[in-house]
């Protein structure tokens, strides 16, 4: 069986390949990073590392690499010919790549291949997949829409484990906490029949992803901007902080009565739940940088995602979101350099800052508007410690 992946990143490498080798899978990874994708043509193998006691290693191997950006074609050529296509690339890069696998599809389709596959976008966002299909379809020509639809399905996922950024000299390696769970919704595969061990398969999988999305990375964000509002760099430093885990158990207390309230989920079995990602969260075998788990916070802002959306369903259901609110007050003063969506957040605040300056003073100076608005954001941001 072969599958091909994009993204030979941290969960990419570290849970992904790891499973799909573990069922018999040839992996062909497609990514930009040329440093990773040389490494895994040179070797064609991997380890992980499982960051717990005795630090045991899984090895990966039947893999290869692809540079999306060199070798398109082979890409294309790869997804003719596969099995499965998995994606773990980030949400906001699920638009890039959709051209490339609109191509694949369609190539399948030129060579009569009539083998049904599924591509499964295991990202952390509700409707991954679907959101990738509607790429897809965007850049398909209408002559082969109708054969996508009948042979490609596009299951939506939820994918946990932790993988931290990596800090080893081999750029294959990879640490990861030894928790993992991967859910896909059966119910919108196009060939059912291709299951794999180690993955759960689930007949509806918003309960599934709505409880991960709601505990995990609520909570894991809660940690990184209280963390980060208080001085610190690393989740193990912060939620050692009784500020930070109070925060923390505050806000899945809020989701956690959302999630029961609307997926009649056992309180006792949520809270055990709710136990279990405060655990790993401590885990000191592993390190994680507030900066990574806080990244792109414009992008955690959104809608749909982790914080907007049980403040929203939580208010509709008259229950409570006073918790989430705090954090949501200390995402807008996430400011990390290396950060483009932290950065563009932090220049979106001082303009509004500068247009409050200028209306209230009539100043024209605008060296003056910029120090008058600096203090102003130094302000509000001491108000929110
Ligand atoms: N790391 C985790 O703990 C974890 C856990 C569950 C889910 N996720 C989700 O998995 C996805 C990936 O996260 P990650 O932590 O592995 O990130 P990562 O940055 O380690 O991996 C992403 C990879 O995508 C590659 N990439 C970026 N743009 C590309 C492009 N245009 N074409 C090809 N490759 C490109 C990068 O080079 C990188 O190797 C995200 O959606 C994340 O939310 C991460
Ligand atoms: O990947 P993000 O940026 O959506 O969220 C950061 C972390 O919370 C996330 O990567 C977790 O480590 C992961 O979702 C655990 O399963």
């Amino acid at each position: 069986m072969k599958a091909v992946h994009f993204g030979a990143g941290n969960i990419g490498r570290g849970f992904i390949g790891e499973t799909l080798a573990a069922n018999g899978f040839s992996i062909d990874f497609v990514d930009v990073n040329d440093t990773v994708i040389s490494a895994l043509n040179d070797r064609h193998e991997y380890d992980i590392e499982l960051a717990a006691p005795g630090q045991e290693k899984i090895h990966v191997d039947n893999v290869a690499g692809i540079n999306n950006g060199e070798n398109p074609d082979q890409v294309v050529a790869a997804i003719a010919q596969t099995d499965l296509v998995t994606t773990a690339i980030g949400p906001k890069i699920l638009q890039f790549i959709a051209p490339l696998i609109a191509d694949g599809l369609a190539a399948r389709k030129a060579q009569g291949n009539e083998q049904k596959i599924d591509v499964i976008a295991c990202e952390n966002m509700i409707g991954g997949s679907a959101h990738l299909k509607e790429e897809v379809y965007k850049s398909l020509a209408d002559a082969d829409k109708a054969y996508v639809d009948e042979y490609v399905g596009f299951p939506n996922a939820a994918v946990d484990r932790i993988v931290p950024l990596q800090k080893h000299d081999d750029p294959l390696m990879v640490s990861v906490e030894p928790f993992k769970e991967w859910v896909v919704d059966e119910s919108q595969m196009a060939n059912p029949d291709l299951k794999l061990e180690g993955v759960e398969y689930a007949p509806d999988l918003e309960p599934f992803i709505e409880r991960k999305l709601f505990s995990v990375n609520t909570g894991h964000a809660t940690v990184a901007y209280t963390g980060k509002s208080l001085g610190y760099d690393t989740i193990g430093d912060a939620i050692k902080d009784e500020r930070v885990l109070d925060q923390l158990k505050g806000v899945l207390k809020e989701t956690g009565d959302l999630l029961i309230d609307k997926w009649n989920f056992k309180r006792e079995d949520h809270e055990a739940y709710q136990k279990k990602i405060i655990s790993r969260f401590e885990n000191p075998y592993i390190s994680d940088t507030i900066a990574r788990v806080g990244r792109t916070p414009i992008r955690k802002l959104g809608y749909d995602e982790r914080f907007i959306r049980p403040i929203r369903e939580a208010k509709e259901r008259g229950l409570g979101y006073a918790k989430l609110l705090e954090t949501v007050g200390k995402i807008y003063q996430f400011n990390v350099a290396e950060d483009d969506e932290s950065v563009k957040l932090q220049q979106m605040l001082q303009a509004k800052f500068a247009e409050v300056v200028t209306e209230t003073t009539g100043l024209k100076d605008e060296d003056l508007i910029a120090e008058i608005a600096g203090k102003m954001s130094a302000e509000f941001t001491a108000a929110n410690k």
